[in-house]
């Protein structure tokens, strides 16, 4: 990448070599590790440098963002987002994605072009953190004069139904469904289709296997809200009342995906886009969704 395009990106000068993270959360995760991995000690007691309380703590979790391995979720999470981007998931900054592995969680900035993300601008919580209130949220790595995305409180009511990555897109196809059905149906219905091949790309359930070609994919739609963290309550309520669902489509807004890991979350957000972009097709040629 050139230093145009990261300056482009970068408005804020971020330092990459630093940031902050509370004391209280420092000092826990110090403690903690000593306990658990001698061979980590040397490691770890080297970089915090303890502020009085109530101040902040200059520390260099780096490392958990930086891995020559393709697949280590800090270099994932960019990737994905050049190529959502590409197909139109992730324009204008908007949408994301965010992926568990073990007890960390790889989120992405907030209000940042996404597709010029690099990982050294990757947040990282240790999971299990508490959702709320925000400022409980357990950063223990964080770039500098970047905020996490607004999307977290969602992606973390994902991996507490056990996902291992989830995607929010702001696709036109999810958006243009959700339109449709409220129009045809009423603001309280699903999308529904069925005899469709690529239905067998979406999870009948956690463990239930695949959908077949005929079955009825059903979608459940929330109503957008003025901030994206306040679709959580939406999501939520959305999961509780179709526990087998893999997906929320939120209306005039766009869907958010989830798969057991990320490869799963991947191809059934595919799979997804693929099926509203055709439901939309043949909504306009007069075509029924459901046989
Ligand atoms: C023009 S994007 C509006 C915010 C949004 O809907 C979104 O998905 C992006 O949130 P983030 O905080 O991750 O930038
Ligand atoms: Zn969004």
């Amino acid at each position: 990448m050139n230093n145009d395009v990261e300056d482009a990106y970068d408005p804020f000068g971020d330092n990459e070599d630093d940031y902050t993270i509370s004391p209280r959360l420092n000092v826990h995760w110090l403690l903690g590790t000593l306990g658990t991995k001698p061979h980590a000690i040397t490691k770890l007691v080297a970089i915090p440098i303890m502020c009085p309380a109530d101040q902040t703590v200059a520390t260099n979790n780096d490392h958990l963002v930086q891995s020559e391995d393709p697949e280590h979720p800090a270099n994932l999470i960019p990737e994905l987002c050049r190529k959502f981007y590409n197909w139109g998931w992730v324009t204008g900054t908007g949408g994301g994605t965010s992926i568990r592995q073990g007890d960390h969680i790889f989120i992405a900035p907030s209000g940042v072009q996404k597709e010029l993300m690099q990982p050294n601008n990757i947040f990282v919580l240790q999971w299990p953190t508490p959702k709320y209130p925000a400022s409980d949220r357990n950063y223990i790595r964080k770039p500098l004069k970047l905020n996490p995305s607004a999307c977290t409180p969602l992606f973390l009511t994902a991996f507490e139904q056990g996902a291992g990555c989830c995607i929010h897109t702001h696709s036109q196809w999810a958006v243009l469904v959700t339109l449709l059905v409220e129009r045809e149906k009423g603001p309280d219905a699903c999308f529904e289709i069925s005899n469709i091949e690529q239905i067998k790309g979406i999870p009948r359930g956690k463990g239930k296997g695949m959908l077949g070609f005929f079955d009825t994919l059903k979608i459940p739609i929330i109503e957008n809200t003025a901030f994206e963290e306040d679709l959580t309550s939406g999501l939520k309520a959305a999961m509780n009342k179709y526990p087998d669902t893999y997906a929320v489509l939120v209306r005039r807004h766009g869907i958010y995906v989830w798969g057991d890991n990320t490869a799963k979350a991947k191809t059934q957000c595919e799979s997804l886009d693929y099926i509203f972009q055709l439901a939309v097709e043949m909504h306009k040629l007069g075509l029924p969704w459901v046989k």
